[in-house]
């Protein structure tokens, strides 16, 4: 899950480019970069490492020019040389820049017609560089020297047509400004908003997440809708079109399990209200299958289940008491790459407090299980810590699927409620019971307020095993599950650092 964003203002926008990609920080965490642009030249910096790390002073000054877009990454596609951060740049036609959140499902066919019809060199691993380039030969097939909104609303339609899966992106063509696209199924969260400077004039900025917008002063507009492209041109006009064919929108439903920030909202849905509802819904579950609980204290696991645990507390008349504390300076461990980093990370990130264990029955709650590293530790923190009974509920349902839209969970086998049920799960986590969420309270506690409960549709996929594009079968998968595996990829990134695939312009 990548985060992105891009900004069209009348001031320089380097600083606001580095504070807004520092709170999209949670989205990815291996790359960073950003693109400015300035009298028909563009400047960008981007490697890997956290934001942070990436830029220094030296950097931030030759980032000049008031547009500018920007990534953090979290590989999904590719492998994890610095090469292959974000944004990819392409000289003709215009020169473009772009930036991507998501995951094609067909990248191997348009590398081909790519390589054999459209006589363009892709010279990396990544979806990524393969969209812009689908963009970039869709833009020059208009054959404009100097191109409207006509022409790119145009290009993007026939992009539309070629790539598959999930994408939201920003981009910019130089001296032609800047523009949001937002796949057919909507897929990917991008939200737009404007503010105005201090001589009246409005600016844009368009990314993942709304707290982008709110951290910098920009009001929303709105999302970007499926199938819709957002464009600004250079002289700082808005034009928008929706040019993706009438899907019903599937919007990720694991941004509001995870990845996204609670204080986001996602297409008019409050990401800390889903949170809040999936703890209510996940007690009321938790009272019907265990009517004569004993738990004596409920025990969230931090980040991202402290909102669904409070509530769940509450809902059960139960203690809420944080029995962990977070090592600030330890990332998100879902989306650290390799398991061996992932599972050492837990024990640096989460220190028990035994008081709160000692002789007592916890429950403790987590948004989700996925390959079982968090639980499995935790669990024996607990009982190490003295508790008598461990108890544990998840607040989104089994996990029984890989993902194919951006979120790098590729084998079945490495899913620990992979070919497992419930009760076996519990098991194998070491937990006295384990509750899961139901998928109809999920998809309930993620519909917006003003909206009836339930009847918007979400990509379940991770979940139920549909996925919303309708191009994925089970070949696809295996060559998914073979190609990406936590050992497969740990080998091809260590291939491609030392092949040292490096061909872009550090600032
Ligand atoms: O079953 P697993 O494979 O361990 O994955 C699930 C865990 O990973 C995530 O936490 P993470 O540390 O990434 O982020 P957080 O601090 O936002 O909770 C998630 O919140 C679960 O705790
Ligand atoms: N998580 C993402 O959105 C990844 C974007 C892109 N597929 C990459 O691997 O860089
Ligand atoms: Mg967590």
């Amino acid at each position: 899950m990548c985060g992105i964003a891009g900004i069209h203002a009348y001031s320089p926008v380097n600083q606001s480019l580095y504070d807004a990609l520092t709170v999209l920080q949670h989205r990815g965490q291996d790359a960073a970069g950003i693109v400015t642009e300035q009298d028909g030249k563009f400047f960008l910096r981007k490697s890997n490492g956290l934001v942070r790390d990436v830029f220094h002073t030296r950097h931030m000054t030759r980032l000049k020019g008031n547009t500018g877009i920007g990534h953090v990454r979290y590989p999904t596609a590719g492998s994890a040389s610095s090469a292959e951060s974000q944004p990819f740049y392409v000289n003709s036609p215009y020169g473009i820049v772009l930036a991507h959140n998501g995951n094609l499902t067909n990248q191997q066919q348009l590398v081909r017609d790519l390589f054999k019809a459209d006589l363009r060199h892709v010279n990396t691993t990544s979806d990524s560089e393969v969209l812009l380039n689908v963009f970039a030969h869709e833009l020059q097939l208009q054959g404009k020297l100097q191109p409207t909104e006509v022409d790119i609303f145009a290009a993007v339609e026939s992009l539309f047509k070629r790539c598959r899966g999930a994408y939201a992106v920003v981009a910019m063509i130089s001296g032609y400004g800047m523009l949001g696209i937002r796949d057919p199924y909507g897929i990917r969260p991008l939200v737009y908003g404007q503010r105005t400077d201090s001589r009246g004039r409005t600016e844009y900025m368009i990314a993942s997440e709304s707290v982008a917008l709110d951290a910098l002063g920009f009001t929303i507009i709105r999302d970007v809708q499926p199938g819709e492209v957002v464009y600004i041109n250079a002289q700082g006009e808005l034009f928008t079109k929706k040019c993706g064919p009438s899907l019903t929108q599937t919007s990720c439903i694991f941004e509001y399990v995870y990845f996204a920030r609670p204080d986001s909202f996602i297409d008019g849905s409050s990401v800390y209200r889903a949170r809040v509802r999936m703890g209510e819904y996940l007690a009321n579950k938790i009272m019907q299958e265990h009517p004569e609980h004993d738990i004596d204290v409920v025990i969230p696991i931090p980040e991202s289940s402290r909102t669904s645990a409070l509530e769940l507390a509450n809902h059960l008349g139960v203690k809420f008491r944080e029995g962990f504390v977070k090592n600030r300076y330890i990332g998100r461990t879902f989306i650290m790459p390799g398991q061996a980093m992932r599972k050492k990370s837990v024990k640096q990130k989460l220190n028990p407090i035994g008081l709160e264990f000692k002789d007592k029955n916890v429950l403790l709650v987590d948004d989700s299980i996925v390959r079982g590293t968090t639980c499995q530790q935790i669990i024996e923190m607990a009982r190490e810590s003295g508790a008598n009974k461990v108890y544990f509920a998840s607040a989104a349902p089994a996990i029984r699927y890989p993902n194919v839209y951006g979120i790098d969970m590729p084998a079945k086998y490495e899913l620990i409620a992979h070919d497992r049920t419930d009760q076996e799960v519990g098991t194998a986590i070491g937990a006295d019971w384990l509750v899961y969420q139901d998928l109809e309270d999920l998809i309930k506690a993620a519909t917006p307020s003003d909206e009836v409960d339930g009847a918007r549709e979400f990509d379940c996929s991770v979940f139920n095993g549909k996925y919303v594009t309708g191009d994925i079968d089970e070949q696809y998968l295996a060559a998914l599950e073979a190609s990406r595996n936590d050992s497969a990829r740990e080998t091809k990134d260590k291939e491609d650092k030392s092949a040292m695939i490096d061909l872009h312009n550090n600032a």
